[in-house]
């Protein structure tokens, strides 16, 4: 992907972005386990977060060791302090034991679920399902017949003596109870060796069996009141052990809120700056390509879609490339993160993400198919309307002159509504999106609660954990969203990206060239030399100038004319090098113009285009368009020689006085000036004049051409012109007629041998003016009756 080759130089800001998206990602996701907890535990469990409680009545410890067998009861005492003068005991023991699953965890809870049992009081007839054993009045009608006592011995008879009357003890503290089994009572059954410890172990285990599946929630819960009651007992307020749970948990999740806070918005900050550099370069680059493209390839694109791609494509680049860090990269990290927590809540319930993320792919890869085609179309409308905008706007005159405002605005609409109705489909489509998305988000909800709930009610969940899940599952399916929506609005980019890389791949066909050389400092100067030029549009199937050949030194003034359409303006295009001949040479100076280095070659020509094109600036700034090596006498000059010296003084503010965009707010003989001024501040080797004196009245025409014999004795002048007037004093002047030579030499000469010259110069001046009699003028013609044309 050519989006992702953008990183290439910012591989530190993509691993700073990785890694505060890793350290958000957790935060947020830390947050439902967080909520869970509150429920679970805040709620539910009055705050009390482990069956092993932080303090324990020294009598009550003694109690739950009842149910405990020797070795556990040991490791139970070690965990907690001797007890203090209130008979409490703190636990010393560590975290880890009294965790979820923890050791002591899971020794303490079911004894303490016994305890809770006794508490309450048990009908003795339970008594079995407490001890594994018979019940005590049972015990009782077991007693030994006479004959059996008989035969005992006396310790034995002791120890039954003991027994009998932990039994009458026992019995006593049961009616007492109101005919129940408590604690108490089953402490004098175990003291008076009524039960053995290890039955009361298997007993407790028993009843934890019978609970069923149901066992592991419902022991913690008993356990959890039962730790509930210890501390009431011990004067702690329930409600302070919950408020300081729900305050410890609510500064933890603050705390994650905070981080994740600061973490998503660094990295915002970071993929904005990667995404503007990006863009930055790319525009910088791709601009400057354009600059050196020559006049061949700026056609291939065309402007409209040049701006286009400098400007809209990049920018859609740009967003891409913020899209990319902040969502393409933090999608996977957060699915990753949320699935790992969903596998370790072991609810069972994994299942359901999978519905998700299937219901997810089916809606987003419907709309996808829909929309993917005419996204690509997107940016191709978006040109068009660029082109046709572009194209309105420059020839705003014409289309006023001619009425055609109505027919113009038509063609705009069609081309803004092809880009309207595209962007309607696509956007009907998409918002079709985040609805289906709520709609599968919220069924998968209801599918979690339906099948969570069972859950719950057989107590293999937790509410707390449903939640959780819940959140998790809206994470997984959120990212999955993201990742899709990205790679839709990517293609887009991708398409821009392919565009701009076209543009960066494009190489200009005017090369510098490989073994530049530079004529001698003492060698010609001014010298301008076409030998048997031709040249062919890189599209065309023909040449448009074919086989030119002709010298000007410096002082020398060539003139070309020629019918419209005849190759003059190819021609000296050819000499700045805005296209390459394709046959022959040009030298300047005695060099072949592709060896001289191009910024050499441009600073020896002076070309003065057709249409005379002004920035937005001053005067001065464009007269000094050259650079810093035009001083101000040299402009001063240049404008003097222009005939442009007048004007300028005349506007408010001389040479410092405004000029608007395109030279919009001066004259188009003025703005010629202005051009011509500006090729001449430079003091150019060859002055290439393209059809340049056009806007100019006769005088100034005249004067110019005077000012221009009299102080460029250095350079050599190269007039197109459609007036004969203009070039008659050349000192050579070519013929031009389909890009052929069809007449060379003085005015004089071209008058009485070359009938394409006499015809032209027959349609602008009269046979007197032209020196030339009816006969003389007919002779010329019939010449070229006869020989088909004449050089
Ligand atoms: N970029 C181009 N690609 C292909 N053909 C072109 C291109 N520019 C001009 N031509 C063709 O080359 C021929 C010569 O055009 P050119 O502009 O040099 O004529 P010209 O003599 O300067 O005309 P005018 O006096 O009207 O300015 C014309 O037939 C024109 O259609």
């Amino acid at each position: 992907m050519r989006i992702i080759k953008l990183f290439k130089n910012h591989i530190l800001a993509l691993f700073v972005a990785i890694g505060l998206i890793v350290i958000s990602c957790n935060a947020d996701l830390a947050l439902p386990s967080f909520m869970s907890e509150i429920v679970d535990v805040g709620i539910q469990q009055g705050g009390i977060t482990s069956p092993v409680p932080d303090t324990i009545r020294d009598d009550s410890l003694s109690d739950l060791e009842l149910f405990m067998t020797k070795g556990d009861a040991k490791r139970v005492e070690a965990a907690y302090s001797k007890a203090d003068r209130s008979g409490i005991r703190t636990y010393i023991g560590s975290e880890e034991d009294r965790g979820d699953e923890g050791a002591l965890t899971n020794i303490m809870s079911l004894p303490e679920t016994a305890a809770l049992s006794l508490e309450q009081g048990i009908d003795a007839s339970s008594m079995s399902d407490m001890t594994g054993e018979e019940s005590s009045e049972s015990a009782g009608a077991s007693a030994p017949t006479p004959e059996q006592m008989a035969a005992m011995t006396p310790e034995e008879l002791a120890a039954m003596q003991q027994k009998a009357q932990a039994a009458a003890k026992m019995q006593e503290q049961i009616d007492a109870d109101g005919g129940k089994i408590t604690m108490k009572s089953m402490r004098i059954a175990v003291e008076g060796g009524l039960v053995e410890r290890s039955k009361l172990v298997e007993g407790a285990n028993k009843m934890a069996d019978e609970m069923g599946s149901m066992s592991g929630s419902i022991v913690t819960q008993r356990a959890i009141t039962y730790v509930q009651q210890e501390y009431k007992a011990q004067g702690i307020s329930p409600s302070d052990v919950q408020n300081s749970y729900l305050a410890s948990t609510s500064v933890k999740m603050f705390s994650l809120c905070a981080v994740s806070l600061v973490a998503t918005i660094l990295t915002g900050a970071v993929a904005s700056h990667t995404a503007c550099t990006i863009a930055r370069d790319l525009r910088r680059k791709t601009f400057n390509k354009v600059m050196h493209f020559s006049p061949a390839e700026v056609g291939k694109f065309s402007q409209a879609s040049l701006i286009t791609r400098c400007t809209n494509d990049i920018q859609q680049i740009q967003m891409a490339t913020t899209l990319f860090i902040r969502m393409v990269m933090m999608a996977p990290i957060m699915g990753i993160v949320a699935v790992m927590r969903v596998l370790a809540t072991h609810t069972g319930l994994e299942w359901t993400i999978g519905v998700a993320v299937i219901a997810v792919s089916a809606v987003v890869g419907v709309l996808m198919g829909l929309t993917m085609p005419k996204f690509k179309k997107m940016q191709k409308y978006v040109d068009r309307v660029n082109l046709v905008a572009r194209e309105i706007l420059d020839g705003i005159m014409p289309i006023r002159a001619f009425g055609r405002q109505e027919h113009e605005l038509e063609r705009f609409d069609e081309a803004s509504c092809d880009l309207m109705t595209t962007q309607l489909f696509t956007n009907r489509a998409m918002s079709f999106m985040m609805p289906l998305m709520m709609f599968v988000m919220n069924c998968v909800t209801v599918l979690i609660v339906w099948t969570g709930s069972h859950g719950v009610s057989e107590g293999v969940m937790q509410v707390g954990d449903m939640m959780a899940f819940i959140s998790y599952t809206m994470q997984i399916v959120m990212a999955f969203m993201i990742l899709t929506m990205v790679s839709v609005m990517l293609p887009r980019a991708e398409v821009a990206a392919e565009r701009v890389d076209e543009v960066l791949a494009t190489e200009s066909s005017i090369k510098e060239p490989r073994a530049p050389k530079l004529p001698a400092a003492d060698g010609v100067h001014g010298q301008l030399e076409f030998r048997g030029v031709s040249f062919q549009y890189p599209d065309a199937r023909q040449d448009v100038i074919g086989g030119v050949s002709f010298t000007v030194h410096a002082g020398q003034m060539l003139g070309i004319i020629g019918s419209t359409g005849s190759g003059k303006s190819t021609l000296v295009q050819l000499i700045p090098r805005l296209y390459d001949v394709t046959g022959g040479q040009i030298l300047l100076d005695g060099i072949d113009v592709r060896d001289l280095p191009l910024s050499e070659l441009r600073r020896r020509v002076g070309y003065i285009p057709q249409q005379g094109m002004l920035f937005s600036g001053t005067v001065e700034s464009n007269l000094k368009f050259a650079g810093k090596s035009v001083t101000d006498e040299d402009m001063r000059e240049a404008a003097r020689i222009a005939q442009a010296s007048d004007f300028i003084e005349e506007r408010e503010g001389g040479f410092a006085s405004e000029i608007s965009q395109g030279g919009s707010n001066v004259s188009g003989g003025q703005r010629q000036r202005l051009s011509i001024a500006r090729a001449l501040a430079k003091r150019p080797e060859v002055v290439v004049f393209d059809d340049s004196f056009s806007a100019l009245d006769y005088k100034t025409d005249a004067l110019l051409r005077e000012e221009l014999a009299r102080t460029q004795k250095d350079a050599a002048l190269v007039v197109v012109a459609q007036r004969i007037a203009t070039i008659m004093h050349a000192d050579q002047i070519i013929v031009l007629d389909e890009g052929a030579v069809v007449g060379q030499g003085t005015h004089e000469e071209l008058l009485r041998r070359c009938p394409a010259y006499l015809e032209i110069a027959q349609s602008q001046l009269s046979a007197r003016e032209l020196g030339l009699s009816e006969d003389e003028i007919a002779a010329v013609m019939d010449g070229s009756a006869q020989e088909g044309g004449v050089r």
